[in-house]
Parts: structure tokens; C-alpha cells; sequence
């Protein structure tokens, strides 16, 4: 028996949907950072928050017109704390490092919120033309033998962070951007991310969604759940760690805590 022509179209899921759109702003980034040599500094933050959000407030009207978005640069919409679906989206994360070129640590955060809990999510990294989605994971590479890796902010790294790095004899990479922090726990670069001292809930939720489709099981700090979609969207600080490090981790949290 032959399909109808109508299963055979192809229904995006809302995994898709996360996918298709930060893909896309990482596109319109790129051509933007390639277009614009006139600009740079602050006015290419700008307009790199600006074409994105752009972009994904359109695509996720057209793709989802139903839900609510809380966005990094967006206006708050009221519909967000009564809706049992919002889009928490970071057009631009790593906003800095996008505006040093050739730099390829920034990235474009798209994740679904429904009913308490984060279920879809997509963490693009448009300068390696890559797109983490939380339903495709991959294996983590092998832990090579060593001390533990941990990833901080190459901008403003948390004193709070550094005294962990110093208790575990842990290395510390520096990157920008929350997202390419959490995904290089993903891709082996690093063992561990641990963040404190602010973010805001679009900084960790899509990577959250992404770690946790690929087996982990982000936190905060001390152990307690990541809520997101609460009135107030600030949201310190995190732990995305791989299994082989998480015992170590914790416990050098809990004394530190
Ligand atoms: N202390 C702090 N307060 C508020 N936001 C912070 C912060 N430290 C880091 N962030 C945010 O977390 C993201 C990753 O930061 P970093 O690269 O330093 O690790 C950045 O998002 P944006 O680039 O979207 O602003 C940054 O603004
Ligand atoms: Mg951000």
C-alpha cells in the first residue's frame, strides 16, 4: 500500500522546529558578520541581537503562532505566565565573542519550556556549522586520563568557579558563550562547565535541553533542579558535567557551598 500523498508531508516536530530556527539566525548572523565589515564593536553586537531576534520571532510566530517566547531581546510577553508553552531563546549568546572576528565560540539558543519542564531544544553554533538538538544525541568521546577540564568564561570567569578549578587540580578552558561551554562537554573538550555569580534562564536553557537528551543531568550549583519560565528569569548559575566527573564535582561544590 502506497502512502497518501498527505503522510508523506512532513510534520515538523517541535525538535524541528528549535533545529530549523536556530539554524537559521546562525545563518543570518554569519551573513551578517560577513556583509557588515562597516561594522564592529558594539554596533555588530547590536545588530546581531537584532537580526536574530528578528528572525526567530518571525519563524517561531509562523511555525508555533500559538506559543509564548521569552527572548533575551525580546519584550516581555504577557502571555508567557498563564501559557503551558513558551520558547526560551537566546538570539545571540556570546554576543562578544560574535563581534571579534574570526572568533567561533558564540552560538543561538532555542529551547521549548512546556508544562514545567524544557522538551525540545536546539543549540546552534553557526561559525563550526553545527546544530546540537536535544533528540539527536551522540555518544561523549572517551574521557582521556588526566585532570579534570573545566570550562569558564574567557570574559568574566566567577571567582566562585576559579576556587572549584583550584580544589579539583582541574584545568580550566576559556570560551565564550554558555552554549559552546555546555557543548564542549558534549564533544569532549571539556568534563565538566560550571557557571555561578548570573545568567539569566534563555543562557542555559537550550544547552540544558541538548545536555539532557544526551544523557546528563544538568543542575544548579547546589544540587537543586533548574527551573525555568519563573516571573523572574535570572537564573545564576549551573553544572553540566559527564558522568565520569560528577562525583568529584559535586562533592568539591558541597564543601565549597
Ligand atoms: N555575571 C553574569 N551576569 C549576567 N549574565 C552573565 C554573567 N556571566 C555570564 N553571563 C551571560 O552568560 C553568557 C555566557 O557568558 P560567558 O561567555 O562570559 O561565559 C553571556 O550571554 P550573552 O552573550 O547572551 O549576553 C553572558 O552575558
Ligand atoms: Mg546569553
Amino acid at each position: 500500500m502506497t502512502d497518501s500523498p498527505l503522510d508523506q508531508q512532513h510534520v515538523p516536530t517541535d525538535h524541528d522546529v528549535a533545529a530549523e530556527v536556530a539554524t537559521g539566525a546562525g545563518l543570518v548572523l554569519l551573513g551578517l558578520r560577513a556583509d557588515r565589515s562597516d561594522l564592529d564593536g558594539s554596533a555588530l553586537k547590536d545588530a546581531g541581537d537584532r537580526a536574530a531576534q528578528d528572525h526567530i520571532a518571525r519563524m517561531l510566530a509562523r511555525r508555533r503562532p500559538h506559543d509564548a517566547v521569552l527572548s533575551e531581546e525580546g519584550a516581555e510577553d504577557p502571555r508567557r505566565r498563564s501559557a503551558a508553552r513558551v520558547w526560551i531563546v537566546d538570539p545571540l549568546d556570546g554576543t562578544r565573542e560574535f563581534s571579534e572576528r574570526p572568533r567561533d565560540d558564540w552560538a543561538v539558543h532555542v529551547a521549548l519550556w512546556e508544562s514545567g519542564r524544557l522538551v525540545a531544544g536546539a543549540v546552534a553554533l553557526p561559525a563550526r556549522d553545527l546544530t546540537y538538538r536535544m533528540d539527536r544525541p551522540a555518544a561523549l568521546p572517551a574521557r582521556p586520563d588526566g585532570p579534570v577540564r573545566l570550562a569558564v568564561s574567557r570574559s568574566r570567569p566567577p571567582s566562585f568557579v576559579v576556587e572549584i578549578a583550584r580544589r579539583l587540580g582541574a584545568v580550566t578552558v576559556p570560551m565564550g558563550s554558555a552554549g559552546v561551554k555546555a557543548m564542549a562537554v558534549l564533544d569532549g573538550t571539556v568534563d565538566a562547565y560550571v557557571h555561578a555569580g548570573g545568567q539569566y534562564e534563555w543562557d542555559s536553557a537550550a544547552p540544558v535541553a541538548v545536555a539532557t537528551g544526551h544523557g546528563l543531568a544538568p543542575t544548579r550549583v547546589d544540587g537543586s533542579p533548574l527551573e525555568y519560565n519563573r516571573d523572574d528569569p535570572w537564573l545564576p548559575d549551573l553544572v553540566v558535567a559527564r558522568p565520569e566527573v560528577l562525583g568529584v564535582v559535586r562533592e568539591a561544590l558541597d564543601r565549597l557551598l
